[in-house]
């Protein structure tokens, strides 16, 4: 039991639950995409994908994305770059059940922002934010660590890492995003000017 809690997280409804450092606060409880609030924060932005392909979803969100025991689902993990920093690696699901009617954009979306489909979709109904703070043992803790550079390892090795997830709906579908915040976050600072996106 203790293997299988290593790899789990506690996801509570409540940010002060999981009482993150005050600067990374908005950033876990911020309304509206991520993407448009990440690119109010930087000169450019970049989704770096890593890997989109059928996986089987992780212990702590099978039943998050409405199945019984984790199955397979397609997978897609980026990380978001601010001025070419890594400051969120995402982690998102789809149940293989759902079809291509249910999110016709997914599969094709490259180095698109997945916002962008969600956040400008009336169809798209988006539930309610879950926190957890992700212990080093947690696998997309452990995924964040293998994407990023060796440069930024020591920032990791310091600290806890938390993140948030979210529930999407549209049609019979639905698809769980999980972004886990890097260290560099804290650092942005509001731009007045646009973002390039590169
Ligand atoms: C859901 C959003 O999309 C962002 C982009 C993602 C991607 O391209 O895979 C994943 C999670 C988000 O951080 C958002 O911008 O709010």
């Amino acid at each position: 039991m203790r293997e299988r809690s290593l790899r789990q997280a506690n996801w509570v409804g409540h940010v002060l639950a999981v009482n993150a450092p005050p600067p990374l606060r908005h950033w876990l409880t911020a309304g509206g995409s991520l993407t448009a609030k990440l690119k109010s924060h930087a000169d450019t932005f970049r989704v770096q994908v890593l890997h989109q392909h059928v996986a089987t979803c992780l212990s702590d969100e099978a039943r998050a994305i409405g199945l019984h025991r984790p199955g397979r689902v397609w997978e897609r993990e980026v990380l978001l770059r601010c001025d070419n920093a890594p400051v969120v690696f995402a982690h998102t699901v789809v149940p293989m059940s759902a079809d291509a009617t249910d999110w016709p954009l997914f599969s094709a979306l490259g180095e698109r922002s997945l916002g962008t489909t969600l956040f400008g979709d009336p169809r798209v109904t988006r539930g309610t934010l879950e926190y957890a703070r992700l212990r080093a043992s947690h696998p997309l803790a452990l995924r964040a660590r293998a994407a990023l550079a060796a440069e930024d390892h020591a920032a990791l090795e310091e600290q806890l890492l938390y993140a948030r997830r979210c529930l999407y709906r549209r049609r019979q579908g639905t698809l769980l995003v999980t972004e886990v915040f890097l260290p560099r976050v804290t650092r942005l600072v509001p731009r007045t000017s646009n973002t390039r996106e590169t």
